[in-house]
């Protein structure tokens, strides 16, 4: 009979999942798939169950690295939330299984998962795109994503300005009074991204909040919100003047409202930029479009397993 299967919750996953070793593994997971070999990496695009009366979405996220042993599954559910809601908008819950027979041999919150995984992606597009002189940076929106997305770009990049937007000005508000450094909390998105190098977006928009015509020629936005074939964060000007690079394109071209009702093209995915098969046009005004995948989750839950392991 197989062992149970270790249990982590939140708080010990926050706790063993550390940006310098998490940002490693996901650009070595991400160039890997890339090159779709599929002897070293299975993973199908999300199958995700719309639930339109609470505009939110159930998905499952499996994948499978043969190299690197293994085999796992997220389950996600994302749901619109009233502003100060005591549940969060994203749940999520992992499982690794044992790549040789099957049973499952940790369970594990995912949030904090979700939540770093999704920054450090964003950060590594950030430090293949950004503008060479990046002085200002500017987060739309004020929650989970949000706040990830400020503790690794501020750990990782040296920004002169950063300014925040939300939808509620006290929720920004709030964000900011839980930091040591300054942030300039701003009134209207316009006010936020003009003039500013870097751009993350990390709402729950279903229409374009950031418009290509206030965007600084050279930017690079990473894209996080979105995640539904009909919503959208970003206008059709900016898809269309930016180089778009995607977490992967069958994903994109699946679930991506921003790529699909845009009719942008894609120039790349991250990892094929990471392994070299296309370049990093930082000197143009780039989006990254995340939508998520379940390999940066594996990755993620296999980090957290080893670490807990190696402390019992
Ligand atoms: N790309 C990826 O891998 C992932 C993407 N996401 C997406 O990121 C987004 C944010 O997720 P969380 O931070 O977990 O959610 P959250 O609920 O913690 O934060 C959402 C933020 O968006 C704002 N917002 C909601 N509706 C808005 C609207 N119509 N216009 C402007 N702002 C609005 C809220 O005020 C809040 O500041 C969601 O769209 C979610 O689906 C979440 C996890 C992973
Ligand atoms: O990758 C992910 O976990 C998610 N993407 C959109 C919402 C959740």
């Amino acid at each position: 009979m197989s062992e149970s299967p270790v249990l982590l919750n939140k708080h010990e996953v926050e706790r063993l999942l550390t940006y310098d070793d998490l940002i490693p593994r996901l650009e070595s997971v991400m160039g890997k798939f890339s090159k779709r070999d599929s002897s070293e990496i299975i993973q199908p695009v999300r199958s995700v169950v719309p639930i339109q009366q609470h505009s939110g979405f159930l998905g499952v996220m499996p994948a499978y690295l043969t190299a690197e042993g293994i085999l796992c599954t997220k389950m996600v559910a994302f749901y619109q939330r009233a502003e100060g809601s005591s549940l969060p908008s994203t749940q999520a819950t992992v499982l690794l299984f044992h790549p040789e027979h099957g049973n499952v041999t940790a369970i594990m919150d995912g949030e904090a998962i979700t939540a770093k995984r999704t920054a450090a992606v964003s950060a590594i597009s950030a430090k293949l795109f950004k503008p060479a002189l990046s002085e200002v940076l500017c987060i739309l929106g004020s929650g989970q994503q949000a706040r990830s997305h400020y503790d690794v770009f501020t750990k990782l990049f040296k920004f002169k300005e950063v300014r925040l937007w939300s939808r509620r000005k006290e929720m920004a508000q709030r964000f900011v009074n839980d930091l040591q450094d300054p942030v300039t909390v701003c009134s209207s998105v316009k006010e936020a991204v003009i003039g500013a190098d870097v751009i993350v977006t990390a709402t729950g928009a279903s229409q374009p909040i950031l418009f290509g015509e206030w965007v600084k020629p050279g930017a690079h936005i990473a894209a996080v919100g979105a995640c539904r074939p009909d919503w959208r964060e970003l206008d059709d000007v900016l898809m269309r003047e930016a180089v778009v690079y995607v977490d992967s394109r069958e994903g994109a071209t699946a679930e991506s409202g921003d790529i699909i009702l845009s009719g942008a093209e894609v120039f790349a995915e991250l990892g094929e930029v990471i392994n070299g098969s296309f370049p990093a046009q930082h000197e143009k005004t780039t989006v990254f479009k995340s939508l998520g995948m379940g390999i940066q989750d594996a990755v993620s839950a296999k980090l957290v397993l080893e670490k807990w392991n190696s402390e019992y």
